[in-house]
């Protein structure tokens, strides 16, 4: 299998934040990949590293063969991008809007990969063709999104990057987001790399998973691996002195001795279950979120080993 990106012990650093600590994977050609993790995980600064909008700190990345951050115009037309956010003309519509940004791909296309993708095909295909001709700012919030798509894949790319390309869907727009990117993938051979906070989505859609906390990828997989690795694992609850606790565990028999060895009298409410990829999930979720990254990271990697 060709490798479409492939990074090395990625490092970025805003200020003295250090949000990629080393994060190494490949995307091979005609993959999904979907790049998981909690808000603040450093999904964005990924993919725009990978985009060769944002000048990593630190390690090697590879896209399409060149390095982005030098990369040239006919890398980017071998590319598309669906940003979180767009600014563009208000008074523009979508069927001029695509067209004009259709014509820059014009010089790249060739017999056996035509481009751009024909405008009246690309509306019909996200299904704008009834509002082609209404202006940007009269869209709602998901008819925007499909803008969005569309203006990532007018060009026909190689390679697709989506920034949560669902957010703020509603499940039928999703769901008819999810059919539009199997039908990329099967008819046009596209690549895709997204990011998602939604592990259902990630299941839905992704040939392989990748999740992002603490700096690092902490889990590889595809969504089935992924499960079975965490079905193996139990989640230990507990509180002391009313403050709860959650530990994730392959072995809750010895985490269990170790707790009460230190905890003793003081542990009240054990609680063993095993745990489903959601919950693993969710847990990861919840200590990143009350700011224990790393121990976050770390006890989803020991649940997912
Ligand atoms: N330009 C910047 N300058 C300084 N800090 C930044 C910048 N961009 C992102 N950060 C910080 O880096 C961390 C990762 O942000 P990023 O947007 O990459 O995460 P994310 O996983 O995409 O989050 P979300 O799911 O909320 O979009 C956050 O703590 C954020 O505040």
């Amino acid at each position: 299998m060709e490798v479409a990106i492939e990074v090395r012990d990625l490092r970025m650093r805003y200020g003295d934040n250090d949000v990629l600590t080393g994060v190494d994977f490949d995307v091979h050609t005609d993959e999904v990949v979907c790049l998981l993790g909690p808000n603040g995980a450093g999904k964005t600064t990924t993919i725009e590293i990978l985009e060769g909008f944002r000048i990593r700190s630190g390690g090697q990345v590879s896209v399409l063969g060149q390095d982005p951050a030098h990369a040239d115009e006919d890398w980017r037309a071998h590319t598309g991008v669906v940003l979180q956010s767009w600014r563009d003309h208000p008074r523009w519509t979508p069927r001029r809007l695509l067209t004009l940004l259709g014509d820059y791909f014009e010089p790249y296309s060739t017999p056996g990969h035509p481009r751009p993708w024909d405008v009246e095909d690309l509306l019909e295909t996200v299904g704008l063709t009834e509002l082609a001709d209404r202006k940007l700012t009269a869209l709602s919030g998901g008819q925007r999104r499909r803008l969005d798509v569309a203006i990532g894949i007018v060009g026909r790319p190689e390679l697709l990057f989506l920034d949560e390309p669902t957010a703020g869907f509603d499940p039928q727009a999703r769901r008819e987001f999810h059919r539009l990117v199997h039908r990329l993938v099967s008819l046009e051979h596209t690549t895709v790399l997204l990011t998602t906070h939604d592990l259902d989505e990630a299941e839905k859609l992704a040939d392989r998973v990748l999740i992002l906390a603490g700096g690092r990828i902490v889990a590889d997989d595809t969504p089935d691996g992924l499960a079975q690795r965490v079905a193996g694992a139990a989640e230990v609850r507990w509180s002391i002195d009313g403050e709860r606790f959650v530990h994730q565990t392959d072995n809750p028999t010895g985490f269990v001795r170790d707790l009460f060895a230190q905890g003793g009298d003081e542990v009240n409410d054990l609680d063993i279950r095993r745990a489903s990829l959601e919950d693993a999930y969710l847990s990861l979720v919840q200590q990143h979120e009350a700011g224990h990254a790393e121990a976050a990271a770390r006890s989803f990697r020991e649940v997912t080993r």
